[in-house]
């Protein structure tokens, strides 16, 4: 049975505690807004689309027991508690796209004379709770396009090797994965000779969460250190990389996990074509480029200690962005779940694609 980060129930959620992982599988239980809020910032969960569906679900759990007296109270509560969740954590645009369009929901069955205050939480509940089944049904899609590109530009009778970064699978979506769901669907092709995920320095989610994936599915698969990406492209004939992403500027910029621009670097270098995948909602066309995009620093510890143990010299100084902005000149594709765009013409053909 494949990977299930967030477990689901009317009223009841409860998520794998990402801090555990590979040691203890363990389901904490969110109860509400506060618990969604920290368990986001804390990194219990993690990944742009499953940080979205758990801060969203955190508050359907908290509204569903709750009487509101009317439907201007309900959309205050919406409002205020959505935006409280897009604060706890600043680089991945999904939560904020989800709270945008789910504030502007909550505002359209204001209006609707035609409703009670009973049947607006209902029909907000319905919304909420419908993200975690769009999210596989986009996984999949991403994966079908994703594995049709690479295939495409690697030759569609031989197997490929392919390198990922970070991690994009069942634990940092609702299920199946981005970049992983697209490693997953070669597989399903009989079409992956063989896929290297990196360890993701400094927080480790290639070796502790993507490993653990890989595993647990029977993907053939190699452990690499992010230092050997270079050394990994010229032993090893990697086909392509495919990575994830927190954000995509409207020009194609690319933010995700620290480690992704350099790798980019090396792929040019050695002429492997590198992919971004993720769903529309990591696409930020409000912003131009990726000089707008809120990098995350996270505390020293995450580089200074492994556990308990510390593996830095005591008093030096750190620096630990979470995350990089690739330049759209070293992506050859966006994947997602309506096609794969260019990023130099990203907004013009998402344009063209939505019909907007
Ligand atoms: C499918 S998610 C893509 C990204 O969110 C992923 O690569 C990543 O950067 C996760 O970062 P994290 O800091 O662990 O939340």
């Amino acid at each position: 049975m494949s990977l299930q980060s967030i477990k689901y129930a009317p009223g009841k959620l409860d998520i794998l505690d990402q801090l555990l992982l590979p040691v203890q599988s363990k389901y904490v239980a969110v109860k509400g807004v506060e618990d969604g809020w920290k368990a986001i910032n804390k990194m219990q969960v993690r990944g742009a689309p499953a940080i979205a569906i758990v801060g969203c679900l955190s508050l359907a759990v908290e509204i569903l027991p709750e009487q509101f007296d009317s439907k201007k109270s309900l959309r205050q509560e919406i409002e205020g508690k959505l935006n409280y969740l897009v604060s706890a954590r600043p680089t991945a645009v999904n939560m904020k796209i989800a709270a945008d369009e789910l504030i502007a929901l909550a505002n359209e069955l204001t209006k609707d004379e035609a409703i009670d205050v009973q049947e607006m939480k209902q029909r907000f509940l319905a919304a909420t709770e419908a993200m975690l089944q769009k999210d596989i049904a986009d996984n999949k899609a991403i994966g079908t396009n994703g594995a049709a590109a690479i295939l495409d530009i690697s030759g569609k009778d031989s197997s490929v090797r392919v390198l990922t970064h970070c991690n994009t699978g069942s634990l940092a979506t609702a299920g199946y994965g981005t970049a992983l769901g697209v490693v997953r669907k070669l597989h399903e092709l009989k079409k992956l000779e063989h896929v290297y995920c990196t360890e993701t320095r400094p927080y480790n989610q290639g070796a502790r969460l993507t490993a653990y994936e890989l595993v647990h599915d029977k993907l053939p698969a190699t452990l690499v250190l992010d230092s050997m990406v270079a050394a990994l492209m010229r032993a090893k004939n990697i086909a392509a990389v495919v990575v994830g992403a927190d954000r995509v500027a409207a020009n194609g910029d690319t933010a995700n996990k620290i480690g992704t621009y350099q790798i980019a670097v090396v792929a040019k270098h050695h002429g492997v074509p590198f992919f971004v995948a993720a769903p529309l909602t990591s696409i930020d066309l409000q912003i131009p480029s990726g000089d707008h995009i809120i990098i995350e620093e996270r505390p020293d510890r995450e580089m200074t200690h492994v556990g308990e143990h510390r593996i830095a010299a005591p008093g030096i100084n750190c620096w630990n962005p979470a995350f990089d902005v690739t330049p759209a000149a070293l992506i050859s594709g966006i994947i997602t779940e309506r096609g794969v765009f260019s990023p130099q013409h990203l907004k013009h053909e998402i344009s063209a694609v939505l019909g907007v």
